[in-house]
């Protein structure tokens, strides 16, 4: 049996559902002789970690009722008297990760999976780097930080994974890896990369009121905890940084030209995600009501597209023909274009035109947000580091 002993930083909606789908392939996994080994979860304030590390996980009664807790707004550090852990708060917690880290990253190896939404994992992810252990991230801010963050974080290309960053549980990173590697130039990449706001953008189509369903999106699970940050742009900005980077290009998100939803008296720094969510977002609702009309009435409609293109790199709303393949999304789905034929209803896709795929391209699509497709992409991409452990 195959053992992958992990940290995972961050137990919201990703990270819980991460846990519950690793209780919940235990047998499968069993059966493919792999065993997952939690030593240990963090939130923002603590770290629970196994007593015993260097032998036992956590164990799955804990785990799950670590899920139950989380999931109820408590803190990790109400767990401290629950089965065979150790719980350490901020500022001892970063040194606990460490600890372990050194003891296990060079011996039985050791993945830190990044769930949370958090800037300040970078620290600890840039040192772990260097202690041997791999890298597996939801969090799209430690690969869109400084280009030398980004490098640090690829020194050994081959033990981080990260394919939840773009498409959630869609085989972004991979399909494009492969084309790169197998030498085919990319000249192009046109996507709808934004679950929510293929979600709003169908849905306020539909006549619904675009504060009514940001709110939905928000509880199907598919915005970020700030939904600013989909509405702004920056979490698609983010996802074309990534796919940038991959390609070769050594720029930040300050080279990325990004349309907001949302004037910046709605920002962050002036109030808070309940106050944008309960009045700000309110007023927002008549002006995008009447593009999505001006459009519809020339027989389009909008889409949040995302293009890059030689030194272009830019995210925006597009005026697109109704039956475009960016057109025909419906809801959270996303589209990357590398092309097998779009079904009529879709909502995530991503176009990459190469020289093998240049009239048609390759097109991913699917399902592009949400915790469940993001944590299956995450496990996916744990197993799929099986072979650097003994
Ligand atoms: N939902 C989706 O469809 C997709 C999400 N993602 C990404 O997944 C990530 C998680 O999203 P989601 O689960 O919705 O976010 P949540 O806000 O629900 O959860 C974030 C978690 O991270 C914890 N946290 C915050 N700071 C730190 C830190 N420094 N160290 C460790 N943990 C920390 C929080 O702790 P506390 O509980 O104490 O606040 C919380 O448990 C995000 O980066 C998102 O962009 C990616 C693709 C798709
Ligand atoms: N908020 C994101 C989630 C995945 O990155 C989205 O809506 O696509």
């Amino acid at each position: 049996m195959k053992t992958i002993p992990l940290i995972l930083m961050g137990c919201g909606g990703v990270g819980r559902q991460l846990l519950q789908h690793i209780v919940s392939c235990r047998s499968l996994h069993s059966q493919q002789g792999l065993n997952l080994k939690v030593v240990g979860v963090c939130d923002s304030q603590s770290v629970v970690a196994s007593a015993d590390f260097l032998n036992k996980g956590l164990d799955d009664s804990f785990l799950l009722e670590l899920c139950r807790v989380k999931l109820g707004g408590s803190s990790l550090s109400k767990l401290g008297d629950f089965g065979e852990c150790q719980v350490f708060a901020h500022p001892e917690s970063q040194g606990k990760i460490l600890d372990i880290a050194a003891q296990l990253g060079k011996s039985t190896g050791l993945v830190f999976v990044d769930c949370s939404a958090s800037s300040d994992t970078i620290t600890v992810l840039k040192q772990v780097v260097d202690k041997g252990c791999c890298i597996v991230l939801a969090n799209k801010k430690p690969l869109t930080s400084k280009m030398e963050d980004f490098n640090k974080l690829f020194t050994y290309p081959r033990r981080i994974r990260h394919e939840s960053t773009v498409g959630a549980g869609l085989p972004v990173i991979a399909s494009l890896n492969r084309i790169i590697s197998s030498g085919d130039p990319v000249q192009r990449i046109v996507g709808s990369l934004s679950g929510t706001l293929g979600y709003v953008m169908s849905e306020v189509e539909d006549g619904k009121p675009l504060s009514q369903v940001v709110r939905a999106a928000k509880s199907l699970g598919y915005t970020e905890p700030d939904p600013r940050d989909d509405l702004g742009g920056m979490d698609v900005a983010r996802k074309a940084l990534i796919l940038a980077r991959i390609l070769g290009r050594q720029i930040n998100l300050d080279n990325i030209q990004i349309e907001s939803l949302y004037a910046e008296e709605m920002g962050p720094n002036v109030m808070t995600v309940e106050d944008f969510l309960n009045h700000g977002i309110l007023l927002l609702d008549k002006d995008i009501q009447a593009r999505v009309e001006k459009a519809s009435s020339n027989g389009n409609v909008l889409r949040y597209v995302c293009v890059i293109e030689g030194s272009r790199c830019e995210v925006g709303i597009q005026e697109l023909p109704k039956n475009s393949a960016l057109g025909r999304l419906r809801g959270s789905d996303n589209v990357v274009k590398l092309l097998l034929s779009p079904p009529s209803s879709c909502k995530w896709q991503l176009e990459i035109y190469t020289r093998c795929y240049s009239d048609q391209p390759l097109v991913i699509q699917g399902a592009g947000a949400g915790n469940d497709t993001t944590a299956a992409g995450v496990l996916a991409d744990i197993v799929d580091i099986q072979d650097l452990f003994p």
